[in-house]
């Protein structure tokens, strides 16, 4: 992160998200950025994800609660995606056309990471989720460009009794390929993300 304050925008607020594994210090860190936007006298919306708006901090007590669980993967990803298009409908948009900046705790990042790296989800339908969230906020599409070898068919099957990634609070540290790596993974080579090390950015 510069130390030199942000300037404030002409037009649209900005939107940016944090992600990361549970406890990795995302909470944190929208503290800090939000008291240095608000200092440099620009407005802000702290939000997260799952929730954020009314009607997705229900979907969120149900994704939470293990729901998404008994549906199964591809229908969990379909609540995120309901309750994303509400949050960023009603909340997201209207606040970043009132030039208000949006800082988001959880984003797409998440979904790619927990539903699709983790549950297998196939990128085809994260893609398309993506797609309706971004025609509709008509802010450009959000690039979620994957590293070299890690596309995979929409045809494929997850292995019988694999674990199903999903909101999983608290389990993340029995997962062999955990989240959290795969949101690293997931952010290496973009230009619009900035990989931050804890031992750098501190409470
Ligand atoms: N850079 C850091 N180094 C060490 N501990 C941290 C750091 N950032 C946050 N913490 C601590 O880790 C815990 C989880 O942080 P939090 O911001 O709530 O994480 P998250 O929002 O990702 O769940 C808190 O007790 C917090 O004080
Ligand atoms: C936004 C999002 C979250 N999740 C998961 C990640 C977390 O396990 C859970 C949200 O829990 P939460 O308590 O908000 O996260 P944290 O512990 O990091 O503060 O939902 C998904 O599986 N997919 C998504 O698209």
């Amino acid at each position: 992160m510069s130390e030199s304050a942000p300037q404030r925008p002409s037009g649209r607020g900005r939107f940016i998200t944090f992600e990361g594994g549970e406890g990795t210090g995302k909470s944190t860190q929208i503290k800090k950025l939000a008291d240095r936007l608000k200092a440099a006298k620009l407005r802000i919306r702290v939000t997260r994800e799952p929730g954020g708006s009314p009607g997705a901090e229900i979907m969120r007590h149900l994704v939470l609660s293990g729901m998404g669980r008994l549906l199964g993967p591809e229908a969990e990803t379909l609540l995120f995606a309901a309750a994303r298009d509400d949050h960023v409908r009603t909340v997201i948009l209207p606040a970043l056309n009132q030039g208000t900046w949006v800082l988001c705790d959880r984003f797409a990042d998440s979904t790619r990471a927990y539903q699709g790296s983790l549950g297998q989800v196939p990128e085809g339908l994260i893609n398309a989720m993506q797609a309706g969230h971004d025609r509709r906020s008509q802010a450009g599409p959000h690039h979620h460009p994957r590293p070299a070898g890690r596309d995979r068919p929409a045809t494929r099957r997850r292995a019988p009794g694999r674990w199903h990634a999903g909101p999983v609070r608290g389990r993340e540290a029995e997962l062999p390929p955990g989240p959290a790596r795969g949101l690293s993974q997931d952010c290496r080579g973009r230009s619009r993300t900035l990989r931050a090390d804890r031992r750098q950015f501190r409470p």
